[in-house]
């Protein structure tokens, strides 16, 4: 569960005062989600999602987030927008923290994907990237490949207190992406974190995009990477579904289309973005303070789909 800033209802119902929201009938604490507290508010207009962030979200990075939203929203992406309070303002204090009142968009996060959902997140990509052009908002991907290298030193030796070997094997392949990661590819604003529990749907349709939080400028086709790797494994990484890869790199170049660059890389984007959540999930492995309330998630998750991207053929990567 992720709440790390508890705050009681009575500050809550304060905060909506600032809102024409309603007032505040109930507050419950989101249990998924691991980057920023949220909580569902109900109130007697509705429901909202109330956000306090924690860790890895700069202050200063809101106003890009803010935006980013608007410009998508205006062009027909599933988006929550952030809700204003009288005076237009839409970024706030409460209890210390950066937070924000937003739009609670309905679905839910499916957890196997069939190949017609992992299609429509594929095609809900597409469509955020094309209408993503324009966008004027820039923002550097602190989760690029130098930013790999410091959290890789940040872990430095408790790396094999996750697994043996471990350290060994993360220096290996930060040495491979030096030498072939793509950087000359077409660069986009990316959502750069769009896993299953970020696209709510109800059957095979998609209903909102959400948790752009990570969202960023970066190689475009390494948002279809990041996605793949989400979507298409089981969730410890031992079982690669090709189904649902061909279907998601289907409904992407369907909805936007894949340059032959972007082909040939695509398989080092996919190392890549699997090491970008190997890495972050051995650091929170190693630094979640004991007394949060939340479910670290597992860094081997994510070895395992290193394995598996540094061994395929690049054809199956692409559904071919
Ligand atoms: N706008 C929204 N509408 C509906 N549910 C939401 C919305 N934003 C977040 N949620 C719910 O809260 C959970 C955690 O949100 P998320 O933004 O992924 O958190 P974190 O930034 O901590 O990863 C989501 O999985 C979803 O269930
Ligand atoms: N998707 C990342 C962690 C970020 O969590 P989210 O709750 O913001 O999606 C991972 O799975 O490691």
């Amino acid at each position: 569960m992720a709440v790390y800033t508890h705050v009681p209802a009575e500050e809550i119902d304060a905060f909506l005062t600032r809102y024409d929201a309603g007032r505040l009938v109930s507050a419950k604490g989101i249990a998924e989600g691991v980057e920023n507290s949220n909580y569902l508010l109900e109130t007697t207009n509705g429901r909202y999602i109330l956000t306090l962030y924690e860790k890895r979200v700069d202050e200063a990075d809101l106003p890009f987030f803010i935006d980013l939203l608007d410009h998508l929203g205006e062009r027909g992406c599933l988006v929550p927008r952030f809700i204003p309070d009288r005076t237009g303002k839409r970024l706030q204090q409460l209890s210390g923290r950066p937070a924000c009142l937003i739009e609670f968009l309905t679905g839910i996060s499916v957890t196997e994907p069939t190949p017609a959902q992992a299609k429509a997140a594929g095609a809900a990509l597409g469509q955020m990237h094309r209408a993503a052009e324009g966008f004027s908002g820039q923002r550097r991907n602190a989760l690029d490949l130098p930013g790999w290298h410091d959290l890789a030193g940040k872990c430095g030796d408790h790396f094999d207190e996750i697994a043996p070997g471990l350290g060994d094997r993360v220096a290996q392949e930060l040495a491979w992406l030096d030498a072939h990661w793509p950087s000359d590819l077409p660069r986009a604003v990316i959502h750069a974190d769009l896993f299953p529990d970020n696209v709510l749907m109800l059957g095979d349709q998609v209903t909102g995009l959400i948790d752009f939080y990570f969202s960023c400028t970066d190689i475009r086709a390494y948002d279809l990477a990041v996605t793949q790797s989400a979507w298409c494994f089981s969730n410890d990484g031992s079982a690669w579904h090709a189904d649902r890869a061909a279907a998601l790199v289907q409904g992407y170049v369907e909805s936007f289309g894949l340059s032959d660059a972007e082909r040939r890389g695509f398989q080092a984007l996919c190392r890549g973005a699997a090491l970008r959540f190997l890495l972050t999930r051995a650091y929170d492995w190693i630094n979640t303070p004991a007394d949060a309330l939340v479910t670290r998630k597992d860094p081997l998750a994510f070895l395992r789909r290193l394995d598996f991207y540094a061994s395929a053929s690049p054809a199956e990567l692409l559904g071919a």
